[in-house]
């Protein structure tokens, strides 16, 4: 039987087809600018691609054509489970759950923490349950795996009422694909899981570090929202939290104008006036733009001081993780962020950082320092896998 992984993003949709008995992928493919006029639909199916105009581009447009598509690969019928990336589930979900509606109350329920992410999310379950309603559709929640975290990381020293009566602690994101490249790191350590202290860093449009401790995360860089830790393409990371209300003032901009820029504004695309692309940054840089050049060190030099950060997390780190669209492909980057930690005992091996660009999973760093690795993430691949164990579970 086929999985279909559905992750809605506020204007876009990814979306994976996955045969977990035989390894198979049916099809993979993106719909992006949602709600606009151009938005239109990538497939992907078994080499070949397809582009498709989704003319007024909602969500229940792009899952017709979706549909469409496993009609035409006959196997539409063998969809008999759907899994949800969810981005936040508060401190109600520490895993997998099927989508009731009571669940899709919860959920609801954390849209103030997360307005970017769970908003989308809700809408893309609401028009998949319609698309596919012989399914069991299960959310999968980036905030499950930090649930561990103890209270010492979890808690902001702020007013406890803050924290008992509106949920106000660090929650954590990027759970799912944290989980994935910690298991792959040590696979390719060759060594237990349950035995490894792993600080792994996702790197793509949102970016986390997180400190895996014998599989467990102990603490991670994002917390309330996406919005906290490092530097990210249009998100600011950490800020002074009297930044809020002196912009506010000095600006003539309401607080929710000053999140808005923090989040949409900021980060590489705020520091180097040019772009949130971590690649046309790079070329940038490399022809001397100087706003460019500035964005990649001072994001560097964030990641760097946050990695090292999750070292009093675990006591001790035996292996760095790099993942997501910068940790899997900018060579550049992990260089820098290796030669800022040399404090750790890390350092690149400059051939096999450079050759891990070329699509070759692995050890990035020199016999003797600290084992550094880039595992390429694959979060539909996790989502199918803890689908079917939900569902599994369930009948057993
Ligand atoms: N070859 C590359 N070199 C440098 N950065 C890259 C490269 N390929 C992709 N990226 C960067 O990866 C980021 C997107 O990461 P990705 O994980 O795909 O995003 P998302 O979080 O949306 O899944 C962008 O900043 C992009 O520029
Ligand atoms: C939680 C989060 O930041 O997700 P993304 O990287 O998909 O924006
Ligand atoms: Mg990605």
């Amino acid at each position: 039987m086929w999985t279909l992984v559905l992750n809605c993003g506020s204007s876009s949709v990814k979306f994976a087809l996955l045969n977990l008995d035989d390894d198979r992928v049916g099809l993979s493919g993106l719909a992006e600018r949602l709600g606009s006029a151009g938005a239109s639909a990538r497939l992907d199916i078994g080499g070949e691609r397809r582009t498709v105009d989704l003319g007024g581009g909602s969500y229940a447009e792009a899952f017709a054509v979706l549909a469409g598509a496993l009609d035409d690969l006959g196997v539409r019928a063998q969809v008999d489970a759907v899994g949800h990336r969810v981005v936040h589930g508060g401190e109600r979900f520490h895993a997998p759950v099927r989508l009731t509606d009571e669940v899709l109350g919860e959920i609801r329920a954390c849209v103030p923490l997360a307005p970017l992410h769970n908003p989308a999310n809700i809408a893309g379950i609401e028009a998949a349950q319609a698309a596919f309603p012989d399914a069991a559709h299960v959310a999968v929640f980036d905030t499950a795996f930090h649930q561990t975290m103890p209270e010492v990381a979890y808690r902001y020293p702020v007013p406890g009422e803050w924290y008992r009566q509106h949920g106000v602690r660090r929650y954590g994101f990027h759970g799912t694909s944290h989980a994935y490249v910690a298991a792959r790191g040590a696979q390719a350590l060759g060594r237990p899981l349950t035995e490894l202290n792993l600080v792994t860093a996702h790197l793509g449009n949102g970016c986390s570090v997180c400190a895996v401790a014998g599989g467990r995360s102990v603490d991670t860089s994002m917390g309330l929202t996406p919005l906290e830790g490092l530097v990210m393409g249009t998100r600011s990371g950490d800020v002074d939290p009297g930044l809020h209300d002196f912009v506010a003032r000095q600006a003539g901009l309401s607080l929710s104008e000053v999140t808005s820029a923090l989040n949409k504004e900021s980060g590489l695309l705020g520091l180097s006036g040019l772009s949130n692309d971590m690649r046309e940054l790079e070329e940038a840089a490399g022809r001397g733009h100087v706003g460019a050049r500035l964005a990649l060190d001072v994001f560097v030099y964030r990641l760097a001081k946050q990695m090292a950060g999750m070292a009093v997390a675990l006591g001790r780190v035996d292996a760095l993780v790099f993942t997501g669209g910068i940790g899997e492909n900018s060579a550049s980057v992990r260089a820098a962020v290796l030669a800022r930690l040399g404090v750790l005992g890390a350092a690149a091996d400059e051939a096999a950082n450079r050759a891990a660009v070329r699509g070759q999973p692995g050890l990035i760093s020199p016999p003797g320092a600290l084992p550094a690795l880039v595992v390429n993430t694959d979060e539909e691949r996790m989502i199918a896998e803890q689908t079917r164990a939900l569902l599994a579970e369930e009948t057993a």
